[in-house]
């Protein structure tokens, strides 16, 4: 059975998967993240730009589980970059998410051109420091601005959450990792539902296997050793995504999959792409 959970390089525990709540919000979302939680979701992954940090909390506070069996990221937006808005924007998200800690916080974009990551970085550390993060990383970050991060401060985000799925596989980058003890974690694991589940190689798998084109897309992501956060607004949905620890693909099942690679979704090369 594939692990349901992964050592950091700092030594704190991420989830094997997690939820994606990108668009899960009001009263809906709540209830969305409430039932994930019952059904055993533990990773909950949001963001400042996300605008529903307060609908993670209710969802937290009605779910009624041991705070810290739950592992909560958020995400420093763009316009907050810098030594001291991280430290304010940090502050906001810790409160609207109603936390005395955040298990992960992560750099949303690099926003190559403001130029001004490697100061937001400083302040992560420190709030590391404090004790009210307990886990730092990036999100969206390449090879050679990880390798400046750590030229700057000598320390590595522990965890780089990119664009990850069978149409953009990010051979090199998932090297990269492994090469630093950087856990990669997905992000639109399932490529927001377009026609890869409908993909002949995912569905010639899922017969074979008697699973979801869902399912085998999220054993790729196991086998790979990355983190998938799938969102679904629909619970048997959500059930499926989790119900995949017993899926292990073989090498051949793996390699066909990762053949389907076409390249990203859309412009989100984080070497242009500047989120605010
Ligand atoms: N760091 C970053 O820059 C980014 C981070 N993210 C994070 O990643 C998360 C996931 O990415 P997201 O873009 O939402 O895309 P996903 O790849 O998770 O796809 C979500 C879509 O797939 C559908 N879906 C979910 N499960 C199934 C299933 N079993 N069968 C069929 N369809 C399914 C959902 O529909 P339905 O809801 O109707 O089930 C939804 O339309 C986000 O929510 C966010 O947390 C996303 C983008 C960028
Ligand atoms: O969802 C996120 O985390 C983002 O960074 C957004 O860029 C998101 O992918 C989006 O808005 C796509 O249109």
């Amino acid at each position: 059975m594939t692990a349901h959970a992964y050592a950091l390089a700092d030594g704190n525990t991420i989830p094997a998967i997690g939820l994606g709540t990108y668009g899960l919000n009001d009263q809906s979302g709540v209830d969305a993240i409430v039932s994930a939680i019952h059904d055993g979701y533990r990773l909950i992954d949001t963001a400042y730009n996300y605008g529903n940090e307060e609908v993670v909390a209710e969802a937290i506070r009605r779910a009624d589980v041991d705070r810290s069996d739950l592992f909560v990221t958020t995400k420093l937006p763009g316009r907050h970059h810098g030594v001291d808005e991280t430290l304010a924007s940090f502050e906001q998200s810790r409160k609207r998410l109603d936390l005395d800690w955040v298990d992960l916080y992560l750099i949303h974009w690099p926003n190559p051109k403001r130029d001004r990551y490697v100061d937001s970085w400083r302040s992560m550390i420190k709030l590391k420091e404090r004790g009210v993060v307990r886990s730092i990383g990036v999100s969206n970050f390449t090879p050679p601005m990880l390798d400046r991060l750590f030229a700057e401060t000598g320390l590595m985000p522990v965890v780089n959450q990119v664009e990850l799925h069978p149409y953009f596989p990010q051979a090199e980058l998932r090297a990269y990792h492994a090469e630093h003890a950087i856990r990669t974690e997905s992000w639109s694991p399932l490529a927001k539902r377009t026609e890869l589940l409908a993909e002949p190689a995912i569905v010639e798998i899922a017969e074979r296997r008697g699973a979801t084109p869902a399912q085998v897309v999220l054993a790729w992501h196991l086998a790979l050793g990355a983190v998938p956060i799938p969102k679904s607004a629909d619970a048997a949905r959500r059930r499926e995504n989790l119900d995949v620890f017993d899926l292990e693909l073989e090498a051949g099942e793996v390699e066909a999959i990762s053949g389907l690679e076409r390249g990203r979704l859309w412009g989100a090369d984080p070497d242009m792409h500047e989120e605010m």
